[in-house]
């Protein structure tokens, strides 16, 4: 097995209010390998953009990771002090974001942004970051780069900004690229698009992803792993092929059932009832009980382990 890129293990992140803690993240373990497309799905609110910023230790203020270890090539990111983390953000791990104006600054022209990312991550010069900018900006599909680069973000659509944003992340060579959603704002067409060249500079370059969606038509085009998180936790986690063909949690099949598959036949889509249980929600037993079809008095008794039935393959389920 070739050494992980990035490893999280037994992370904990709460948000602390005047009156009450929550766990938002509640012990997670994965690892990304080189070359590797790991996809974090579930539903709105599970944790899944939590887990990454605090990786990325992006987390809003009143959160904070309480537990384990972040592994990058090794080292522990959450021992870094903000300087080294900074160093570590951009050139080493690039985030996207849903909306790509919460991280474009909307005074600055997208060559000033692009160039000032170039410099500050890699030891080019002035001349050098806006030829590393043009190209990049030419291979996700801007003819004109230089155009580009005179004009402020609001100038652009919005599967534009998007694409500028993924020439910004990539300029820098990041070992590791988090995409948060990246297509989720996107009309159909151009989410399409976005995610064509995305795999396709994926390929070229090898870099490691952790792709953050709702969407398993996504998971299927993207990803070659996929983590299932549900209140917090894994409850699944598998290759692509077998969460398609064989998926062992109810929540798996119940997110499967409820997404439209482009296999000819009309199937019905099966809502799964309810809803995530809010952070903080504490339960003697399965945290999907409530809402799992084939749950029995055993499943509220005790929570259950997250265990291996095959290799490669981790169920958090009695019943698997
Ligand atoms: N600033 C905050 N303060 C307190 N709780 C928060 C805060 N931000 C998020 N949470 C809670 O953390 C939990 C996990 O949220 P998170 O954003 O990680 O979910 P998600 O799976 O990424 O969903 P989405 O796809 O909607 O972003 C949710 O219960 C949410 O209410």
């Amino acid at each position: 097995m070739p050494e992980p890129i990035l490893e999280v293990k037994a992370l904990q992140t709460a948000f602390q209010n005047k009156t009450k803690t929550s766990t938002v993240v509640d012990g997670i373990d994965f690892e990304i390998g080189p070359n590797e497309v790991v996809a974090l799905v579930g539903e709105s609110g599970c944790g899944k953009s939590m887990t990454s910023l605090s990786i990325m230790q992006l987390l809003p203020r009143s959160g904070k990771v309480v537990g384990g270890e972040v592994r990058f090539r090794g080292r522990n990111l959450l021992e870094l002090n903000k300087k080294e983390m900074t160093k570590v953000r951009g050139r080493h791990i690039a985030m996207i974001f849903q909306e790509p104006m919460t991280s474009l600054n909307p005074v600055l022209t997208i060559g000033l942004q692009m160039t000032e990312a170039i410099l500050r991550h890699t030891g080019a010069t002035k001349l050098e970051a806006i030829a590393t900018a043009d190209e990049w900006l030419r291979r996700v599909g801007f003819p004109e780069p230089a155009r580009i680069r005179k004009e402020f973000p609001h100038r652009l659509s919005g599967g534009m900004r998007q694409r500028v944003m993924l020439a910004m992340a990539m300029a820098c060579k990041p070992d590791l690229l988090i995409a948060d959603e990246p297509t989720t704002a996107l009309d159909v067409t151009i989410q399409a698009q976005v995610l064509d060249l995305m795999r396709q500079l994926l390929e070229e370059t090898g870099m490691s992803v952790l792709f953050i969606t709702h969407d398993l038509g996504v998971v299927a085009e993207m990803a070659t792993r996929v983590i299932v998180m549900y209140a917090g936790q894994i409850v699944e986690t598998t290759d692509v092929a077998t969460l398609f063909t064989s998926p062992m949690h109810p929540y798996t099949r119940g997110l499967l059932q409820s997404t439209p598959r482009m296999t000819g036949s009309i199937e019905k889509l099966v809502p799964i009832p309810g809803t995530v249980p809010p952070a903080g929600t504490v339960l003697p037993g399965c945290r999907f009980a409530d809402r799992c079809p084939v749950a029995r008095a055993e499943c509220r008794e005790k929570p259950p382990e997250l265990r291996e039935i095959r290799p490669g393959h981790r169920v958090r389920c009695i019943l698997a």
